[in-house]
């Protein structure tokens, strides 16, 4: 397993070890000791998401608010996805910086997303399975957002000319600095 630290500080990068033969392929898409002892701290997993997604369909920016924050491990279980991790951490020297990265079912890739950031993706291939654990239950009153295109974070998602796809409530977030001023 190969574990890389991204430029915002606690966010990680997993590359599992593959075991490849005449039947496919094999791989520990999570196994505790080992993913605890590289980021270096203990999360206690309570729940898991899969979502299913058509090509250009964007999901996020998103979060959940103080006391429900969630640390998530994201994967990908078919297809590829552009993932974005926005730095909300207020004390934080990338603070308001993101990191973005393809993961898809071909790299194996996982990201581990500590609390204190707004996660989003944009999904490149025909159809996108999403697999995530969180650390925190989902609370839909601590849910909040920013809106994917904010001038002040400046994420470039790539060809602009392909329609994206964007849930009623996502088409209606706030900007970062509506949150953050
Ligand atoms: C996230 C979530 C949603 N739901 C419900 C609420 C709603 O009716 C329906 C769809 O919810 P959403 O539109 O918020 O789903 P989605 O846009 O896929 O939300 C997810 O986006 C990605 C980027 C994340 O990082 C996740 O934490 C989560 O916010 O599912 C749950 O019951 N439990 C959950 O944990």
């Amino acid at each position: 397993m190969k574990v890389t630290e991204t430029q915002l500080k606690g966010c990680f990068i997993i590359e599992p070890d593959i075991f490849q033969d005449d039947r496919g392929v094999f791989f520990e898409s999570y196994q505790k000791k080992r993913f605890e002892s590289a980021i270096g701290k203990s999360v206690a997993f309570v729940q898991d998401n899969q979502s299913i997604s058509k090509q250009g369909v964007l999901r996020g920016l998103h979060f959940q608010k103080k006391e429900h924050a969630q640390a998530k491990l994201v994967r990908v279980i078919r297809g590829e996805v552009l993932d974005v991790i926005v730095d909300l951490r207020v004390d934080s020297d990338t603070f308001g910086e993101h990191f973005k990265t393809k993961i898809s079912s071909d790299n194996h890739k996982s990201i581990f997303i500590p609390k204190g950031m707004a996660h989003g993706f944009l999904t490149l291939s025909e159809e996108v399975i999403f697999a995530y654990k969180c650390d925190d239950y989902y609370h839909s009153g601590a849910e909040c957002g920013i809106i994917y295109n904010d001038p002040d974070l400046n994420i470039d998602w790539g060809d602009s000319d392909k329609t994206i796809f964007l849930s009623e409530k996502d088409r209606h977030l706030p900007r970062f600095k509506e949150l953050f001023s």
